[in-house]
């Protein structure tokens, strides 16, 4: 039987959730004044969405075979991730056999490398290759985990990322992540509410429920050691993503800063194999965190966290749905996965790129079996406007 060619990549965009889950409505925990590196300014401290958050929306790629079968994947990126895919990507992609994924991601990557590298090329890069692995597991009909090489585990286990850890662990979780409201340039009056917070959450949960802080790249060196210095004292197990991206020296200075057994993360703005590879080798951190959907997909996510199995580093990639559970419940390097409360409240379990995906799954009493339908096994949600601004 002939390998099916691919005929046709088409790129739409959608606003509200999806893959751009940043794009919610006013008064979700997620836009509540979240620490950033423009908290600086106090007239974007409050909302992230004011300085632009969400400005990009959902990218949604259409892959479609000479077999009929359409693979599709959705990740953030919106009118411009359209056109990097219809004006640049599509000529690698159209034409090829739809199990020449490697070849399509090398011609993707190195054709784009003049302006891309990084950012949202690489976005759009992920959103093609996660497609393209979605279709192969529809030609196949196999689930994308067993294609990747079977499951090493039962089931997921997943920590929420929220407000409200408290609920978190009642829901089953095993550990519970908090967005950083306050930055530096809130002095130690914010540096005490960030510690009142976490105080409060220990005495909430109890000794043994990981509480973690989410930073999102909105601190310094010293501000960084500090918070984490005087967070010991509430069991903080990791501080994540503290420094901007490119700060490899700042995470390996605060990584030797940290209090013994205090873990540093990050990633999850990184890309690439050679991006972890600085973080890996430069000692910036005890788990990489890559968005699948960002990153490069799970062609490079393949090559990223053999890379970081070598140093004996955890890979527990930044939630990104679906597609970072099919690649979890294959890696015994990723032993747990994130699972972010889109819920206004964080009181309740929703799917992550709700409403974009049908049959999206979502943990149960803080655990998932990944379903064994064929490529990712979700379907786009038809209620769902999607545009294709660059149709060809
Ligand atoms: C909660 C954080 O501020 C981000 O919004 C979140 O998307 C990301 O950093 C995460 O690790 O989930
Ligand atoms: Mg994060």
């Amino acid at each position: 039987m002939s390998t099916p060619t691919i005929t046709h990549v088409r790129a739409f965009t959608v606003r509200g959730g999806g893959a751009d889950y940043h794009d919610q409505d006013h008064g979700h925990w997620i836009d509540d004044h979240i620490a950033t590196p423009m908290s600086k300014y106090p007239e974007y401290r409050q909302s992230r969405q004011t300085f632009g958050l969400n400005v990009l929306g959902t990218l949604v790629v259409e892959i479609e075979a000479s077999s009929g079968e359409v693979g599709f994947a959705v990740t953030t990126g919106g009118d411009i991730g359209a056109w990097i895919v219809e004006k640049h990507l599509a000529r690698f992609v159209e034409g090829q056999k739809v199990t020449d994924i490697e070849k399509m991601w090398d011609q993707m990557f190195n054709g784009s490398l003049f302006y891309g590298r990084k950012g949202i090329v690489l976005n759009a890069i992920s959103g093609v290759d996660l497609a393209l692995w979605d279709l192969l597991g529809k030609v196949r009909q196999e689930p994308v985990y067993h294609l990747l090489g079977g499951a090493v585990r039962d089931e997921l286990q997943f920590y929420a990322t929220g407000a409200r850890p408290d609920l978190a662990q009642q829901m089953g979780f095993i550990g519970g992540k908090l967005p950083l409201h306050h930055g530096p340039a809130e002095g130690e009056e914010g540096l005490r509410k960030n510690l009142e917070l976490l105080a409060d959450m220990r005495q909430r949960v109890g000794d043994d429920f990981w509480l973690m802080y989410d930073c999102w790249m909105s601190l310094d060196v010293n501000y960084a050691t500090r918070l984490a210095q005087k967070a010991q004292e509430f069991g903080l197990k990791w501080i994540e993503e503290a420094l901007p991206p490119d700060d490899y020296w700042g995470y390996a200075e605060l990584r030797r800063n940290v209090p013994k057994g205090m873990l540093v993360t990050t990633g999850e703005h990184e890309a690439t194999r050679w991006g972890f590879r600085m973080l890996l080798e430069m000692g910036c951190c005890d788990i990489i965190q890559p968005d699948v959907g960002w990153c490069g997909g799970i062609t490079e996510l393949i090559k990223i966290s053999a890379l970081a199995d070598a140093h004996n580093a955890l890979v527990v990639p930044h939630g990104s749905s679906v597609y970072s559970y099919h690649f979890v419940i294959t890696r015994h390097n990723s032993p747990f996965a994130e699972f972010l409360m889109m819920a206004p409240q964080a009181d309740k379990v929703v799917p992550m790129f709700n409403p974009l995906l049908l049959d999206e799954p979502v943990p149960v009493n803080g655990r998932m079996k990944v379903p064994d339908r064929p490529g990712f096994g979700v379907r786009l949600n038809p209620d769902c406007a999607l545009t294709r601004p660059y149709s060809r």
